[in-house]
């Protein structure tokens, strides 16, 4: 592992007696980026989060944390801050409790942190948080996971119960946040507008496996999507460009292709254009759909 990577998984798995729950996952996330974990209900996200923080002991392979076993003890999860899926917060307590509380149980703690964030955000901090709304208690839980000062923040679906203005505001303080205290940052969530916006990394999970990862940006230069005559469809593509989505109708044929490098030549009547993310995921999540469903039973057959 180089020094430059937050969090390595390699050969990565997980099972609930014959179900995988995630399997053979490798990836590399780098030091500084914000990454989106993306995947239907189901595909492992909270599992890998889980393996990540050492909630979960792995069945499979192995999960490092700057080049440490996550649950190798207390030195290797004082770098790490994890926000679970719906923000569980102690709800009788307020959130100045929870920061006091918070440097009770964490060797670095940053209280004035959370406080200065929690009142530029206008969050009543004496009252309890089971009685601020969902998107305080989000904010709640944000501030006290940075007060730890963590190197890697791992959150789990942080913005989904939010309105678009509180997601919009959750985002762009995690954003602000990041940038002030250079942590890096692994974000699993169905909201893709939101996190092409924020993300600079990818991750795509389905069924327990990796479709896709990687830098966002280098990612969208090496896709296109093609769009041109049906009946030339194969001379066009001449084994040049991998198709990872195709539809068509009884004229026209729209590919979601990987370039093989710089952008070939087009054959004619064929142009190209940009994908954005949401493209990019949904074709890599059709794609793996269709295939995975063919070597479901795999376990099953063992
Ligand atoms: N404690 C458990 N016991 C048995 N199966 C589990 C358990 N936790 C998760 N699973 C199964 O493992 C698979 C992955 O679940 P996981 O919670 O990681 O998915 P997810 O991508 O986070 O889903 P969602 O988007 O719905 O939160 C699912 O098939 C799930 O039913």
């Amino acid at each position: 592992m180089t020094d430059d990577t937050a969090l390595q998984v390699a050969g990565l798995g997980k099972r609930y007696g014959r179900t995988w729950a995630l399997r053979d996952c490798s990836l590399r996330l780098p030091i500084g980026r914000i990454a989106a974990l993306v995947g239907p209900n189901g595909a492992g996200k909270t599992t890998l989060l889980h393996l990540a923080v050492g909630l979960l002991r792995p069945d499979e392979g192995e999960a490092r944390v700057f080049g440490r076993d996550p649950r190798a003890g207390r030195e290797a999860l004082a770098d790490i801050g994890f926000v679970a899926q719906d923000t569980p917060l102690y709800r009788d307590f307020s959130a100045a409790e929870l920061v006091k509380l918070g440097g009770k149980l964490n060797r670095t703690w940053d209280a004035a942190l959370a406080h200065e964030r929690l009142s530029r955000l206008d969050i009543p901090t004496g009252r309890a948080v089971g009685k601020l709304s969902g998107g305080q208690r989000a904010q709640v839980a944000l501030a006290l996971a940075l007060a730890k000062r963590p190197r890697l923040l791992l959150l789990d679906e942080p913005i989904a119960s939010l309105d678009p203005l509180a997601r919009h505001e959750f985002m762009q303080t995690l954003m602000g946040a990041v940038s002030e205290t250079d942590t890096t940052v692994l974000l699993s969530s169905h909201l893709l507008a939101d996190l092409e916006r924020a993300c600079d990394f990818l991750i795509v999970l389905q069924k327990a496996h990796v479709q896709l990862s990687g830098d966002v940006d280098d990612l969208l230069a090496r896709h296109r999507t093609l769009i041109g005559p049906r009946e030339s469809e194969a001379s066009a593509l001449a084994g040049t460009f991998a198709v990872i989505r195709a539809s068509r109708t009884d004229r026209q044929s729209t590919l979601l292709v990987r370039l093989p490098g710089a952008m070939p030549a087009l054959a004619e009547g064929w142009r190209a254009q940009d994908v954005n993310l949401e493209d990019l995921v949904l074709a890599y999540l059709t794609a793996g759909s269709e295939a995975r469903t063919q070597t479901q039973g795999e376990l099953a057959a063992k």
